[in-house]
């Protein structure tokens, strides 16, 4: 059987946010699910007594023999106007059902979409955006097999069931309830034996299909690398191995649920041949009328069918969770901020309580140090160790070193999207734990060394950190990042689409939409990792005038190979072994004969 504990929290996740229009809809289509149940179960009652009027009655039931033909044709009017009203009823429950049901997924999609974008950056590092995409697709349709048994099996026919038992009950037939229990009893083991297997098969499907549809996703990103290293075979050929494995998940379900079909069809078959002699043996020794024997047999199909439904939806149910469980855990995942408030508590700190509600606050530069920090990554060798850099206020500082030496992590730990082993990171003397997350943000921009860039048009990109901002202010930022001549020359201007990922812009133009997006933000700190590594010589010395007037008076980090870009810095940080190793500005720093000087020697030779 499904978990009760796992099927109570797939509906309740789903249910969450229902507002008063969906719980007066599920209470007007459960009231037509209890009204169609009893009129099912009622039905035949009426057609035994028009049976047995008009056969004049049985001695098993002498009151009836004296009903008039008005009585019969009560009876038969009786009879067809319960099954054609729980008829009705039936097509219209879908209706209320199926607008609650919409609502209920919009609200789910948003759910996760907004969580997704809550988690931290190391579960997203851990996942593939493919899959991430998928479970959402599959969740819905997990929850539309649940809901559809729920709904269209479940509920109407316990209902029924429920009425048919207590009118056997009632006519006195222990043999034909007897003969009913034991098939209930021999179905429940039936599904039992086949439902580890049923579950099991269920989530290897839920899987496959997510590593199918992640795979074709990837490939589909990476379409230009595929297409250039001619990998286009291999891609396909480790597609169809995937898809060959969900076919073969598939058809292993479907066994599955054939042999519970099966098993469900042999006990119903004994089930009915059993009531039939009972009834027969009873109709022989006169304890039974004709209208009883057709009554017996019609509640025992009535009662089994609805035993065969509950079967299905026990295995339906089963099948609709295990597509669900993935979302489940997703949004089971801690966010961020959920982190941070565990943190807090762990570490005794209050968190929020340095919030700057200040509105001087954003105007005034702010002083950065890292004290002691200590970065290792899946507990391997450390990254930065013992690592220690004050940048001061309104300061420019410039942080190199060799490929890997830890330089984009100072930049994830000053934006929070990973945390320290040991040490603090401060603005102003306040550890940035004990921030906001979005304040925190909100005052530092960066242009990363990833240009991450939306399929969508130049000036939504620019204006991606500040939604008010205007077209005039995006063209501004545009112009100090050395853009808008670029975007003025294009028949769109800052409408123009840029593609997926930006990839109808040269790496330059990405660079320089990423330095627009910076500046537009007006931040207190600035980091610029690698930020101007695509641009050619002229362009790249112009930028650089650009990026240092507009850093003037902020707290500025800029992370460079190319010591070019920096060797007019205010101050240069050497990294190497996880710490500064070396400081000072160029000039100094060549005379000092250090890392620093081979580097730039290595440069120049290799420029040369
Ligand atoms: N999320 C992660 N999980 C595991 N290892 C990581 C992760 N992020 C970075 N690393 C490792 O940490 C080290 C430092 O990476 P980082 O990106 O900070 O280097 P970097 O100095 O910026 O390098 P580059 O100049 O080449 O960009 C590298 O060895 C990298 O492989």
């Amino acid at each position: 059987m499904p978990s009760l504990k796992e099927f109570c929290s797939a509906l309740r996740l789903l249910f969450d946010g229902m507002n008063p229009g969906m719980v007066r809809r599920i209470a007007a289509a459960n009231a037509m699910a209890l009204a169609g149940g009893v009129l099912a179960g009622i039905a035949p009652l009426m057609l035994k007594q028009m049976i047995d009027t008009a056969s004049g009655g049985g001695s098993t039931q002498a009151p009836h023999t004296t009903l008039t033909g008005l009585g019969i044709a009560g009876f038969g009017f009786a009879y067809l106007l319960c099954l054609s009203i729980g008829r009705l009823v039936t097509e219209i429950r879908p209706l209320l059902i199926g607008t609650v049901e919409q609502g209920l997924y919009a609200g789910l999609r948003l759910r996760y979409f907004k969580h997704l974008l809550d988690l931290p950056l190391s579960f997203h590092l851990a996942r593939r955006s493919g899959a991430l995409g998928h479970s959402l697709l599959q969740a819905v349709s997990g929850y539309q097999i649940i809901l559809s048994s729920l709904v269209n099996g479940v509920v109407p026919v316990m209902v029924e069931s429920v009425t048919v038992a207590l009118v056997l009950v009632s006519l006195g037939l222990p043999a034909m309830t007897a003969s009913f229990a034991m098939t209930a009893v021999a179905l429940s083991i039936a599904i039992s034996l086949r439902m580890a297997r049923l579950r099991a098969t269920a989530r290897a499907v839920s899987q496959a299909t997510i590593d199918a549809h992640s795979h074709l996703a990837d490939s589909l990103i990476n379409y230009e690398p595929i297409k250039c290293f001619g990998a286009e075979r291999s891609t396909v050929d480790r597609f169809a191995q995937l898809s060959r494995a969900l076919e073969a998940c598939w058809m292993r379900l479907h066994r599955t649920r054939t042999a519970i079909g099966v098993a469900v069809t042999v006990i119903f078959t004994l089930s009915l041949a059993t009531s039939l002699a009972i009834s027969v043996h009873a109709v022989s020794q006169g304890t039974l009328t004709v209208g009883g024997f057709v009554l017996a047999n019609l509640y025992m199909l009535q009662m089994v069918r609805p035993l065969e439904m509950l079967c299905s939806a026990v295995r339906d149910v089963s099948q609709g969770l295990a597509f669900v469980r993935p979302l489940i855990e997703i949004l089971q995942t801690p966010t961020e901020a959920m982190q941070e408030r565990q943190h807090a508590v762990d570490t005794d700190s209050r968190y929020g309580d340095h919030a700057i509600d200040d509105p001087e606050a954003g105007r005034r530069a702010v002083t950065v140090s890292f004290r002691g920090v200590r970065l290792a990554f899946d507990g391997g060798r450390p990254v930065l160790n013992d690592f220690t850099l004050e940048v001061p206020a309104g300061r420019s500082i410039a942080v190199v070193g060799a490929s890997g030496c830890g330089k984009s992590s100072l930049v994830r730990l000053l934006l929070r999207l990973c945390e320290p082993d040991a040490g603090s990171i401060a603005l102003n003397g306040i550890p940035i734990n004990t921030l906001p997350v979005a304040q925190l943000r909100s005052m530092i921009a960066v242009v990363p060394q990833d240009l991450a860039l939306f399929n969508n048009s130049i000036a939504a990109n620019i204006g991606l950190g500040l939604e008010s901002a205007t077209p005039l202010q995006i063209e501004n930022a545009a112009r100090l990042a050395g853009l808008h001549g670029f975007v003025a020359a294009l028949p769109c201007g800052y409408n123009t689409a840029i593609g997926e990922r930006g990839l109808k812009l040269s790496g330059g133009e990405r660079q320089r939409i990423a330095i627009a997006r910076a500046i537009l933000k007006d931040p207190l700190v600035y980091v610029f990792d690698e930020a101007t590594s695509m641009l050619d010589g002229p362009t790249e010395r112009a930028i650089l005038q650009n990026i240092k007037a507009i850093s003037v008076g902020r707290t500025t980090i800029t992370i460079a190979h190319r010591l070019t870009a920096i060797q007019h810095a205010d101050e240069i940080a050497v990294l190497a072994e996880g710490r500064i190793v070396e400081r000072g500005d160029h000039a100094r720093l060549l005379a000092r004969g250090g890392i620093y000087a081979s580097m730039w020697h290595g440069q120049q030779t290799t420029c040369c």
